[in-house]
């Protein structure tokens, strides 16, 4: 285990198992329906990578950057957008990856952006859910596992920029926020 982390919340077992159960999940609802599916950078890069493999009909993937937590446990409010998606979502069926809802605020503002583009459909899958997090409504159509109140790391997932590579989820030791 890595030195700085002080308990692992999911194996890496405990997440390749409920990745390959939403992927038989998405397989069946969005057969026949080519799925333009988009991973919101950085965070849900694993996850995506992991998701598409089990995802067992055809679709496409195009990519978001968006960022609002910089080098904090808190999000700014302040959600920008770094990259945009390469591809036209007009009539299309779209399925947003993400790592993680937490105050709701990244979603809530990508939703925004994309129902301007007239898609045919929009719905969320994430991994983890931290609902204690919230400062907007939102909900994922698909929640892998919900989360305590608890800032986690690994699997994608960073403290200003690190612990990304982990193939577990952790928790960090408290030192390691003061530092
Ligand atoms: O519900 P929220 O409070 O908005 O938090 C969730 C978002 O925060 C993280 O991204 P971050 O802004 O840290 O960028 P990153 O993915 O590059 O780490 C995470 O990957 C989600 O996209
Ligand atoms: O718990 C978290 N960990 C890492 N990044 C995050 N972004 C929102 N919540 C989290
Ligand atoms: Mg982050």
């Amino acid at each position: 285990m890595h030195n700085d982390i002080q308990e692992v919340l999911y194996s890496e077992e405990q997440l390749q198992e409920k990745v390959r159960e939403l992927g038989e999940l998405l397989s069946k609802e969005y057969g026949g329906r080519n799925p333009l599916v988009i991973c919101v950078l950085k965070g849900a890069f694993v996850f995506m990578s992991d998701l598409v493999k089990r995802i067992e009909i055809p679709l496409e993937i195009d990519f978001m950057a968006v960022s609002s937590y910089g080098a904090s446990t808190k999000s700014s409010g302040v959600v920008k957008i770094i990259k945009d998606l390469d591809t036209p979502i007009e009539g299309r069926n779209i399925l947003i990856v993400e790592d993680i809802i937490d105050s709701g605020l990244t979603l809530s503002y990508l939703i925004d952006v994309l129902e301007r583009r007239n898609a045919q459909s929009i719905k969320v899958v994430t991994l983890f859910d931290k609902p204690s997090g919230r400062r907007v409504e939102m909900e994922a159509d698909y929640t892998g596992f919900t989360l305590p109140d608890k800032f986690i790391v690994g699997y994608g997932l960073d403290y200003a920029e690190k612990y990304r590579n982990l193939p577990y989820i952790g928790v960090l030791k408290p030192e390691v926020y003061s530092e």
